[in-house]
């Protein structure tokens, strides 16, 4: 008899938590997964997928304005939220399809329940039943956070975004990060009237200042409102619908939807964590080392709910490096967490890896930064006053990129082969010497002065 059920027991089948799950199996370890929403968690149901789904739809708007000047006339044109709704929520009942498939196909057993530890190697699920498992995985990922204000429960998150019965004519966001900008320019498309509330003076912390700067005005141009350093005093139904939003230092004004953006937090209540001993940190992440291990030896954790780099390539590598080292038959290895590339899919889109100009200042001292600031072809003969930015931050004498910043349309598009250079430690030299694909922007990366 085996001494335990499972040789692994995942909690939380997201990016991370899968992934882990299907490597451990295709290992050849007996594994179980526990999911209390639905198999594919934050980035498959409610995240990634479904926003860049929205982000296509949206930039539509703009497309079908612009290719009158390229001679298309596109007469009765008009725009069902309803439809793109259903396609996409369709779509995503497809992919969580396939994420089950490939589980099950691994032999990975799947509870469509909560699962808690209720003691050193057990697990509870929701329904009661109990199971034993030699390693556990703890892959809970985040929710988003509400700020304390008057009327909180009023406002949506990003999880009721992607399910909306109707496009609000005027929506205000709170947030300045990633999701507060994406869904200000979604919204923007879709043609609500779109305030974003920010806390603090900056948009998008941890992005370059004048790639963020540009964001800022060219929202502005598009007509996105935005109010800084202030947050909500109250929300307050109307009786006629919609909602009277006051905002410190702010007249009171008419919304008909509010929704928060203001950051994730942990899924770590009610996993029974304290009484095993696994340690939080001050956010309520779940503090692990470099090989994701808990402070409790046969205990790891992988993904948002560690609060290292909350994105869905992190949390696949980290469960990936995770099922390899405990499962496979070589040494472990950690996931490198330095040099990540990232993108905000806003309108237009926001790419990066590596430092920012300030930042490499900080650190490096002297560095040369070269610098492209053009109107993309497309825009000149469509009559769209909007210029892109490319900068490259290189240091020392031979020049090595430390980091590249770019808002241009398809900026992740290009970024993804960029990283790789920056990545591997290339040189603007190296750039120079690459031949230009002609006409793109991509060009300007290798034609910078
Ligand atoms: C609106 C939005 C857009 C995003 N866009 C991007 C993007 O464009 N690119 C990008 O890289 N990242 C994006 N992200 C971030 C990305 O979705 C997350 O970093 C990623 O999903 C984290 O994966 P995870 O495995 O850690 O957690 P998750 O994917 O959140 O999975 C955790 C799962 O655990 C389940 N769970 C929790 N507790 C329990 C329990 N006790 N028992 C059973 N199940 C449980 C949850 O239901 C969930 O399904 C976005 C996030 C949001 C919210
Ligand atoms: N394209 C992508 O890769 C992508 C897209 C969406 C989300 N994500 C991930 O999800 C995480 C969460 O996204 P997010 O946008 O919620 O968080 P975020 O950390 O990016 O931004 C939070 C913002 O909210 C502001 N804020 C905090 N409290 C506030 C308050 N009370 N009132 C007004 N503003 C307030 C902060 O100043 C900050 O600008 C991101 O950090 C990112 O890792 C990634």
């Amino acid at each position: 008899m085996a001494e335990y059920d499972y040789d692994l027991f995942t909690i939380g089948a997201g990016s991370g938590g899968v992934r882990a799950s299907r490597v451990a199996a295709a290992h050849g370890a007996k594994v179980a997964i526990a999911e209390e929403h639905r198999v594919g968690g934050t980035c498959v149901i409610r995240g990634c997928v479904p926003k860049k789904m929205l982000v296509y739809g949206a930039h539509f708007a703009e497309d079908l304005e612009d290719c009158q000047k390229f001679g298309w006339e596109i007469e009765g044109k008009s725009f069902d939220w309803i439809k793109l709704r259903d396609n996409v929520l369709d779509d995503v009942t497809r992919i969580e399809g396939a994420y089950t498939d490939t589980l099950e196909s691994h032999d990975v057993t799947i509870f469509h329940e909560r699962a808690e530890i209720t003691g050193a190697n057990e697990i509870t699920l929701a329904s009661g039943k109990t199971v034993t498992a030699k390693t556990i995985l703890i892959a809970t990922g985040a929710r988003p956070r509400l700020p304390e204000c008057e009327g909180v429960e009023h406002g949506i998150t990003s999880n009721e975004a992607f399910h909306l019965d109707e496009l609000p004519k005027k929506v205000v966001i709170a947030g300045g990060g990633y999701i507060a900008n994406e869904f200000a320019g979604i919204f923007n498309e879709f043609g609500s009237k779109v305030c974003v509330v920010n806390r603090g003076d900056q948009l998008l912390r941890g992005y370059d200042e004048s790639v963020r700067d540009r964001l800022l005005q060219i929202s502005i141009t598009k007509g996105i409102e935005f109010r800084f350093n202030t947050t909500f005093d109250y929300i307050k139904p109307c009786d006629e619908g919609g909602y009277f939003v006051k905002l410190k230092n702010h007249e009171e004004e008419r919304a008909d939807l509010v929704m928060f953006a203001v950051g994730r937090v942990p899924n770590t209540e009610g996993l029974g964590l304290d009484a095993a001993g696994v340690e939080l940190g001050e956010n309520g992440e779940i503090k692990v080392d470099e090989f994701s291990r808990t402070s409790v030896d046969h205990i790891y954790a992988v993904g948002d709910v560690t609060d290292r780099v909350q994105l869905t390539p992190v949390a696949i590598r980290e469960g990936q490096a995770f099922a390899d080292s405990v499962f496979g038959d070589i040494e472990p290895y950690s996931v490198d967490h330095s040099c990540i590339p990232s993108a905000v899919f806003s309108h237009p889109p926001i790419a990066a890896v590596g430092m920012t100009e300030g930042e490499a200042k900080n650190k490096l001292g002297s560095v040369r930064v070269f610098q492209s600031d053009f109107r993309p072809m497309k825009n000149v003969l469509a009559g769209r006053n909007e210029r892109s930015l490319i900068k490259m931050i290189c240091e020392g004498d031979n020049e090595r990129i430390v980091g590249i910043h770019m808002i241009a349309p398809e900026a992740p598009e290009m970024m993804q082969a960029a990283a790789i250079a920056v990545k591997a430690g290339l040189t603007k030299a190296d750039f120079d010497a690459t031949t230009a694909i002609h006409p793109t922007m991509a060009e300007e990366l290798v034609l910078m002065k």
